[in-house]
């Protein structure tokens, strides 16, 4: 049986894990892309530093960098052949959640019913997203974060590590909810917000 190879733009710590979630599927590793040409290695993969359209083109894509911005650049300017959400094994996602391309869910993430997620979002380990949020292209919700029913968060967000958001919430775009805030109000795009309950501390452009 062939193994189904993928392609990894970004030679990051979070690519490491990301690693991990390819060979638990069983898939293969294809090519490592990286555009800082001081990095050659990644584990033990060789990193790919020119940029050559016809090896990305070779095996799906994954953007395999935490930073949402980067992702982003990176994913217009590398716009071929995405991957499909790539799932840890461990995850447990409702057959009726939906998940966009190039997006990457970790171990023992939750994903409930009715849950819309975009492209090229990180969906770290342990997250538990309930029944019906929507999610947007580029979004990262760290590691415990917990999201209730109803959930929105904008394009670009991140929420950040052990964050809890209460039902129906929406979060804007380019966001940053700080490390354990707890979200009991609407938060506006491009802040940051932390502590319980959460406010906006400032705001970026
Ligand atoms: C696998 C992985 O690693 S996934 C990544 C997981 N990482 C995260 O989730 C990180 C989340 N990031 C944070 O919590 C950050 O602290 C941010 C984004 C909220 C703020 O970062 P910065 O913009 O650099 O702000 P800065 O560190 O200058 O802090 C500004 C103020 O907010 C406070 N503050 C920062 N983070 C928090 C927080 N999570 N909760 C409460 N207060 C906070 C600071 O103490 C500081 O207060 P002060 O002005 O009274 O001294």
């Amino acid at each position: 049986m062939k193994v189904k190879k993928l392609n990894l733009f970004g030679a990051s710590g979070h690519a490491k894990v990301v690693i991990d979630i390819i060979t638990s599927n069983g898939f293969g590793l294809a090519y490592v892309f990286d555009d800082d040409k001081s990095i050659h290695k990644l584990l033990d993969y060789k990193v790919t530093t020119s940029y050559d359209s016809s090896l990305l083109k070779s095996y799906p894509l994954l953007v395999s960098i935490g930073d949402n911005v980067i992702r982003k650049e990176i994913a217009l300017r590398t716009n071929i052949n995405l991957s499909e959400a790539l799932i840890h094994p461990s995850a447990i996602i409702s057959s009726e959640a939906v998940l966009g391309k190039g997006t990457v869910v970790m171990p023992n993430v939750v994903i409930n019913s009715g849950t819309r997620i975009g492209e090229n979002c990180i969906i770290n380990t342990s997250a538990v997203i309930e029944h019906d949020c929507i999610i947007k292209d580029y979004v990262h919700i760290s590691p415990n974060a917990a999201l209730a029913g109803g959930v929105k968060v904008r394009e670009g967000s991140h929420v950040g590590i052990g964050a809890n958001i209460i039902q129906f919430i929406e979060i804007g775009e380019w966001s940053n909810i700080g490390a354990g805030a707890v979200v009991v109000r609407n938060i506006p795009s491009h802040c940051t917000a932390v502590g319980i309950p959460a406010k906006p501390i400032k705001f970026h452009s």
